[in-house]
């Protein structure tokens, strides 16, 4: 996403300020030049912009700093400061509360990818404990209905919506009491998407909110809208009390300077930003971890979080333990390639990390590890059970390469290479030896950093940065939790 080149442009023009020997008024001002051009560039307004800058300017005050100060650090903490008020609108948004009926009311322009994140949002709340229900109140589209039937028959939602009904206010009632009877603890309701023009759906979003009388109405924007964003969620927030705004598509061409607009619009904070078509891409946004993470500090505690969520903390000592024993099987080959897939875009991951940036992936690269990852579980779907949970590549006859070859429609060759990948990996955790590498308490010694170091692939060291910053990184992490992080580990498939 491009949000990751403003990330990387803002760093950029951070770093260049220290390395000049004298931090003075013309250094800093060239530092805020560079920083504005990034985020005009990044389709953030122009007089968000000018008052961030003039703000900065405002706060730092280099003539008045004591001598030694380190300057580099005032600057950087001001800009932050500064990106964090553009971003934090002041008060929280509603958070819906289990056992009590909370109802969210979705709005947006057509086509913005409300119907999925309606779904998506509720999927969320279904994982942390929550009933939630979805209402199709949107009688202007055709197969609007069909669509969220689909999507949340899919995530075993509840549904409530009507082929004959054409009134929205009557279905979004009739769907409010069905579901406060059934003891929805959430009940959301999806309404027409629109455009900008049209005054009449306005009205009626208005007198759906009325009649329902929700606790919170989400605004939900396309995140590579670009400029058009400010007037868009200004003309939604004018007609519905919106409280909280998702921003969608954050995995394409976005430039994410949107979401700046949309909150100084609406006055609302951004709290979710989805980052796919699947239900699953769909992160919880927190602002200074973004923040954090677009100046290179990086965010580890959101890194923990996605660790987790994608091995349980219940089957992470599960795993630990079958490393540990050497029982590094295909299946367990498989299970790492499943979490590799579910954490998502690889730069996603890097710019998580502190002083990483999402640069650091190579384009293109990306998509190839994917496909490889892919390719070789598609294989070893076509294996037997035996074949996953033994230890002994010999198992792996010629007969039996060529039988799982044809049988998944794959070439010889790709069934060896994969095999080849898996002695490789084998081989790594072996020379690991995991249960002296992470002791009970999880703490790793230096001596078990630069294990670790020894066996993994060069080129994954190099991708995060080198052997100096693996080991600041494991240092900064405290050595807590490496487990999560073996669970997530790949070999550089
Ligand atoms: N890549 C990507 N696609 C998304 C995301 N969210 C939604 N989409 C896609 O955007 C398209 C439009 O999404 P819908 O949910 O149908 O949009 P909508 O706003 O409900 O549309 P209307 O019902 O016409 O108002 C679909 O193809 C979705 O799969 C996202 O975060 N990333």
């Amino acid at each position: 996403m491009v949000l990751a080149e403003l990330g990387g442009s803002i760093s950029r023009a951070l770093a260049r300020m220290s390395s000049a020997t004298v931090v003075d008024e013309n250094v800093l001002r060239e530092c805020l030049n560079e920083i504005a051009r990034a985020l005009m560039q990044a389709d953030v307004r122009f007089k968000m912009v000018c008052d961030l800058q003039a703000n900065i300017k405002k706060s730092v005050n280099l003539e008045a700093l004591a001598a030694g100060t380190n300057k580099r650090r005032v600057i950087e903490t001001a800009v932050g400061k500064e990106l964090c008020k553009m971003l934090d609108p002041g008060k929280p948004a509603f958070v819906p509360k289990k056992g009590k009926p909370n109802v969210v009311m979705f709005v947006g322009l057509q086509g913005s990818g409300k119907t999925t994140t309606c779904t998506k949002y509720a999927h969320y709340h279904q994982r942390k404990g929550f009933k939630p229900s979805l209402v199709c109140a949107d009688t202007f589209r055709a197969g609007a209905f069909d669509q969220l039937k689909q999507n949340a028959t899919k995530a075993k939602i509840p549904f409530y919506g009507s082929y004959m009904e054409s009134d929205p206010v009557k279905i979004a009632v009739e769907g409010l009491e069905k579901f406060r009877q059934e003891k929805s603890d959430l009940i959301i309701i999806d309404t027409s998407g629109r455009h900008m023009q049209e005054a009449a759906l306005f009205e009626e979003m208005r007198q759906v909110a009325e009649a329902t009388k929700p606790d919170l109405v989400i605004f939900v924007m396309d995140g590579s809208i670009g400029q058009a964003a400010f007037d868009q969620a200004q003309a939604f927030k004018q007609s519905a009390s919106v409280g909280a705004v998702i921003i969608t598509k954050m995995d394409g061409h976005a430039k994410g300077g949107g979401a700046l607009s949309a909150v100084a619009a609406t006055k609302s904070p951004v709290i979710f930003i989805g980052t796919g078509e699947h239900i699953d891409e769909f992160d919880v946004f927190n602002v200074e971890p973004f923040v954090g993470r677009l100046l290179g500090r990086g965010d580890l505690p959101g890194l923990l979080d996605k660790m987790e969520s994608i091995v349980p903390a219940d089957q992470q000592s599960e795993l630990v333990a079958k490393l540990a024993e050497g029982a590094f099987t295909l299946r367990l080959m498989y299970e790492q390639f499943q979490n590799l897939l579910k954490m998502g875009p690889m730069g996603q991951i890097f710019s998580m990390l502190p002083g990483f940036s999402s640069e650091l992936m190579p384009k293109g690269q990306e998509k190839q590890s994917k496909e490889k990852i892919k390719r070789y579980m598609t294989i070893m779907d076509s294996m037997t059970a035996a074949e996953l949970d033994s230890k002994n590549p010999k198992l792996m006859t010629e007969s039996r390469i060529l039988r799982v070859a044809r049988g998944s429609g794959r070439q010889v060759k790709d069934v060896t290479d994969m095999l080849e990948e898996y002695k490789r990996l084998a081989k790594m955790w072996s020379k690991l030896n995991v249960s002296k590498l992470i002791p009970p308490n999880g703490k790793m010694s230096d001596q078990a950093i630069q294990k670790m170091l020894k066996a993994m692939p060069p080129q994954v060291v190099q991708q995060m940065g080198g052997k100096s910053a693996f080991e600041a990184l494991v240092k900064q992490m405290g050595g807590k939790d490496m487990s999560k992080m073996l669970a997530g580990m790949k070999g550089g498939a």
